[in-house]
């Protein structure tokens, strides 16, 4: 909401050394969003887009700025949406990259979406199972917390639909829609399709919970935008008229499972991020003391000055935050 966001213009720290010194001393934990996607012709015509790195292109200073922090005590965690990929996987590129972390600093949708089903909602025990639309990094995620599922990247989905289908689900047939799915779970899939479409909307038609990872509109890649998670769960809410839970940024409850395992002060914690509506945001209605926008992505300088989530400060890029030294 609107409402939520800070009224007050934010400070732009780039340069200004004090500035930044005074910023960074309020806080002993710092949430990082990560991601941007590969940038093919990033260094041409399209600039890239990130808070860290953009697909396999690093900034620089990154390392330097993330050592910087941890050096002068502050706790890093690293919070994506990228629901494509699990935690495992996000460690990975961070060490590709050469970014040293481990798997707990890491908290991606596609977890917190995983720990939210097995943990917090309560399903019968006949419909436990979760009707995946999204890539391998949700199905990772479910198996570490034994939740059974089906969907997914199974090659079986990646089909048109034949006439015999509709004729199936639109009598229940146990072979198109399993009777033991509770829940579907829609998260960014590259192989979205009519099919994926309608086997969600019957199983939540009949019952089923409806999560979606996270609810971001667009995906950035290649110095441009394309579809995010939230364009696969639109025509969802556009059939069912109903909203699905989103379990990533700027979802509170991906908030109170990241404060729950690393016991932090709110005030004491600032959001960093590229996205005025998913990290912003996150970082203000989590009450979080400080959220700090990276020019670098997918928000512009106009929508951190006086859009409706603007964050306290901003930098044209991360490393801006080496000149407090
Ligand atoms: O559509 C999506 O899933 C998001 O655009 C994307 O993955 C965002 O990831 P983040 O910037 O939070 O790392
Ligand atoms: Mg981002």
């Amino acid at each position: 909401m609107a409402q939520e966001s800070s009224q007050v213009a934010p400070r732009y720290l780039t340069g200004d050394k004090a500035g930044l010194r005074e910023f960074l001393d309020k806080f002993d934990v710092f949430l990082f969003d990560c991601d941007g996607l590969s940038p093919v012709l990033a260094l041409s015509a399209f600039p890239p887009r990130g808070v860290l790195w953009s697909g396999d292109l690093l900034f620089p200073g990154t390392v330097e700025t993330l050592e910087l922090l941890r050096n002068n005590g502050k706790q890093v965690v690293f919070v994506t949406n990228n629901s494509t990929k699990s935690r495992a996987d996000y460690r990975k590129k961070l060490e590709g990259l050469g970014i040293p972390s481990t798997v707990e600093e890491i908290f991606s949708s596609s977890y917190s979406s995983s720990i939210y089903i097995s943990r917090i909602l309560q399903l019968p025990e006949n419909k436990r199972k979760v009707y995946v639309i999204g890539e391998t990094g949700i199905e990772q995620e479910l198996r570490s917390e034994n939740v059974p599922f089906i969907g997914g990247t199974d090659p079986a989905y990646r089909r048109d639909v034949t006439p015999e289908d509709y004729k199936k689900i639109a009598a229940g047939d146990e072979s198109l829609l399993d009777p033991e799915v509770g829940v579907v779970l829609v998260g960014l899939d590259f192989h979205m399709n009519y099919l994926k479409i309608a086997l969600a909307y019957h199983y939540i038609k009949r019952g089923a919970v409806f999560l979606a990872t996270n609810i971001d509109s667009t995906l950035p890649n290649s110095g441009t935008l394309f579809p995010g998670a939230g364009s696969m769960s639109a025509p969802l809410i556009m059939m069912l008229n109903k909203e699905p839970v989103a379990l990533g940024k700027p979802s509170q409850a991906m908030m109170d499972s990241i404060e729950g395992k690393f016991k932090f002060d709110r005030s004491r914690a600032c959001m960093v991020g590229d996205r005025a509506n998913t990290d912003i945001r996150f970082g203000l209605e989590g009450k979080l003391g400080g959220t700090l926008g990276v020019l670098t992505g997918v928000a512009s300088k106009e929508e951190f000055v006086s859009g409706d989530y603007r964050p306290h400060a901003y930098l044209d890029k991360l490393s801006d935050l080496l000149d407090s030294e």
